[in-house]
């Protein structure tokens, strides 16, 4: 129904039905078009639909390219630009399609037995490289029957959250496939999985990703490595116990690989990421971004948006090294100078620069980015982000119709000694009337590294339509404020940030138009965790909501995808040399003083934050009376908020507003 004041309806949680996704924009070659996937939630068959689409530069309609009813993805142009290839899951696992500018039907030219995750075209345009589990490139007669549906578990990572079941004993390679015909040869083996593959500019070799670390089963190292297009060994470009190193790229005169990553593999998502140089004969790697003291990699959080995580692009000058840039809350796209210097922003404000592409004579760059009020849409712009147009309109005609709240953007002091002033966002309740106190829900974000910002989240929208003010933070953990900020949880999760959350709801509340009496509090996976942490510590919410949450770390330790590390790094140690440590900082320690009721969210297949971290708060907070109710998703994964099913991401939300709706 339309309010009066508007003539517009307030949001829905079917509305995520209603939002295209527009991701991974990518410049044609010679700088006309732009090619990019659009993503939709379709209802009837209860699960996602992406087509690639193409819009020119100098503006009009975009125009579907494909149109099969699948998911395709990963446009990537032929050096000539008369070709796309893309990925597609229109053969029933992802291959490899190629469709010519000048029309006609998508051809496949991949049916390894295995999907395909990633591919890259040869500098001369008749190669590509492909990344495939598959042993053979030849499609199976048929699917083999398992002799067994039990499974013998033997390495230490055996499982990884989003993957159906356990992983099995294939590792990844890269193997050659010509595009006009001829056999497909395979380019890497081994005990040993290879990703991220580049190509040089002469075309002879391949750089790619790989831990080829003799203790490789128990450490989180990444490493860059080389080898002969055509095969044979492969040789170390930036490597060793030190490297934890991802997304090389080859200058254009191919003197030197540059790539992302930091030199503490055991800290994994706790560091900065960096921007590296390295000759490309090898050698000692050198940063190029270390005074920046900001992440080169995209941190955001939200719950709309598809992404496509790209790498760093050099201009074809060799002058400069384009990449995202993580920043208070934003995602901005900088050149860094390859001789080492002050990196230059070229597509910066208040928003996130999702994905990126350049003209291959460096001229022009297309991105896509997200916005508070706006999840997706595409640009171009000029090498020094001068020129900005943008080129798609995709949600304009859906938020024309429905009311949302304006983030607005504040920084409100910590409860903590330091008062440390904290990055906040306040969404006030859509209908907002001076005079009125209004219930409050604080979100709290995962990683802990991570970072919420300038971005469009629908879960936010919908809490602010059902007539909530919402706050959300980056407290002290969070990403985008410097590697001290972003280490001060470590051995201290909740202890370090509750006090920031507390600030931000108190002075929240100082404004006169929150009631007190009225506080909600909820967060996903570690903001799970902070939100079993804080009900632990205080009574002052009168409801809570904990999706994928941590509230054991021991057990943590031992079922987490993430893997050991993580505990022992983040929290200190192992569970049994540090047992009270562990103890201490898990949520499931304060049961007993747990008063807030308490709605448990958690999908079956969870292997990021597996479902017993759920299981056990529930039990113990049932055996003590407390006011507690759990929701179980089947068949979902720790993405449910983000990917899941679209009938249970839609379910998902009425849970929450009901419990809110009943205890707040
Ligand atoms: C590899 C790694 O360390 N990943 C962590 C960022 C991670 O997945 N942490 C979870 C406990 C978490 O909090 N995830 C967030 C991002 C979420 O919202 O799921």
């Amino acid at each position: 129904m339309a309010e009066e004041r508007t003539g517009k309806r307030r949001l829905a949680p079917e509305d995520i039905y209603e939002i295209a996704l527009v991701s991974d924009a990518q410049i044609s070659p010679d700088g006309q078009r732009v090619a990019f996937v659009r993503t939709v939630l379709d209802r009837e068959r209860n699960d996602y639909r992406s087509s690639i689409w193409l819009v020119d530069v100098a503006g009009g309609e975009p125009v579907r390219f494909t149109t099969a009813d699948a998911r395709d993805s990963f446009p990537r142009w032929s050096p000539r630009g008369d070709r796309l290839a893309f990925l597609s899951n229109r053969s029933g696992k992802d291959q490899v399609w190629l469709i010519s500018l000048g029309g006609g039907e998508a051809q496949q030219l991949t049916r390894f037995p295995e999907p395909v995750t990633h591919f890259a075209w040869s500098p001369d345009g008749t190669t590509l490289a492909v990344v495939t589990k598959a042993e053979t490139a030849e499609p199976p007669e048929k699917e083999p029957e398992p002799e067994t549906d039990v499974v013998r578990i033997t390495r230490i990572r055996y499982r990884s959250d989003g993957t159906p079941g356990f992983l099995d004993e294939k590792r990844s390679h890269i193997w050659c496939v010509p595009v006009d015909g001829g056999r497909p040869w395979q380019v890497t083996s081994g005990d040993f999985d290879e990703s991220w593959p580049a190509w040089s500019p002469s075309g002879h070799e391949i750089a790619f990703v790989s831990n080829r670390t003799p203790d490789r089963e128990y450490n989180t190292v990444s490493e860059i490595w080389a080898v002969r297009a055509s095969g044979g060994e492969p040789r170390p470009v930036a490597t060793g116990d030190a490297a934890y190193f991802f997304k090389p790229v080859w200058s254009p005169d191919g003197t030197v690989l540059a790539f992302t990553g930091h030199r503490e593999p055991f800290a994994g998502s706790s560091r900065n990421h960096q921007l590296w140089a390295v000759a490309a004969g090898g050698g000692e790697p050198a940063s190029l971004t270390s005074a920046l003291d900001r992440s080169v990699e995209d941190e955001v959080l939200t719950d709309t948006a598809a992404s496509s995580k790209p790498g760093p692009i050099w201009a074809p000058d060799g002058r400069w090294i384009y990449t995202q840039v993580s920043d208070q809350g934003n995602v901005h796209l900088y050149r860094i100078p390859a001789g080492g210097g002050e990196p230059q922003l070229v597509v910066g404000g208040r928003r996130r620069v999702v994905d990126f592409s350049l003209s291959a004579d460096g001229s022009l760059i297309a991105c896509t980015v997200s916005e508070p009020l706006n999840p997706c849409d595409v640009i171009v712009c000029s090498a020094d982000g001068s020129g900005e147009r943008r080129l798609t309109r995709v949600n304009e005609e859906f938020f024309a119709t429905v009311e949302l709240s304006e983030p607005e953007e504040v920084w409100l002091p910590s409860a903590s000694e330091d008062r440390r002033p904290i990055h906040a966002w306040i969404m006030k309740p859509i209908g907002f009337r001076e005079g009125v106190r209004y219930p409050l829900v604080l979100e709290i974000h995962g990683g802990p590294h991570a970072m919420y910002g300038n971005v469009y989240f629908h879960e936010f929208q919908l809490l602010a339509a059902q007539g909530y003010a919402v706050l959300y933070t980056n407290p002290r953990g969070s990403q985008g404020y410097g590697q001290q900020f972003l280490s001060c949880t470590r051995g201290a999760w909740g202890e370090a940030d509750m006090p920031d959350l507390m600030g931000a709801v108190d002075a929240v509340i100082e404004r006169g138009y929150i009631d007190p009496s009225r506080l909600g509090v909820t967060g996903g996976s570690y903001g799970g965790f902070m939100t079993n942490w804080v009900i632990g510590h205080t009574d002052r919410f009168k409801a809570a909501v904990t999706q994928r949450c941590v509230s054991n770390l021991a057990s943590f330790y031992g079922t987490s995808d993430i893997g050991f590390h993580f505990g022992e790094h983040e929290i200190g140690g192992t569970p049994w040399e540090q047992p009270e440590l562990y103890r201490r900082l898990s949520p499931l320690t304060y049961a007993p003083q747990m008063k807030t009721p308490l709605l448990i969210l958690h999908s079956e297949q969870d292997y990021r934050c597996p479902i017993e971290q759920a299981e056990q708060l529930y039990v113990w907070l049932k055996k003590l009376g407390r006011t507690v109710e759990f929701v179980r998703f089947p068949d979902e994964s720790h993405g449910l908020s983000r990917s899941g099913k679209p009938k249970h991401r839609v379910e998902r939300l009425q849970h929450i507003l009901r419990w809110f709706a009943e205890y707040l």
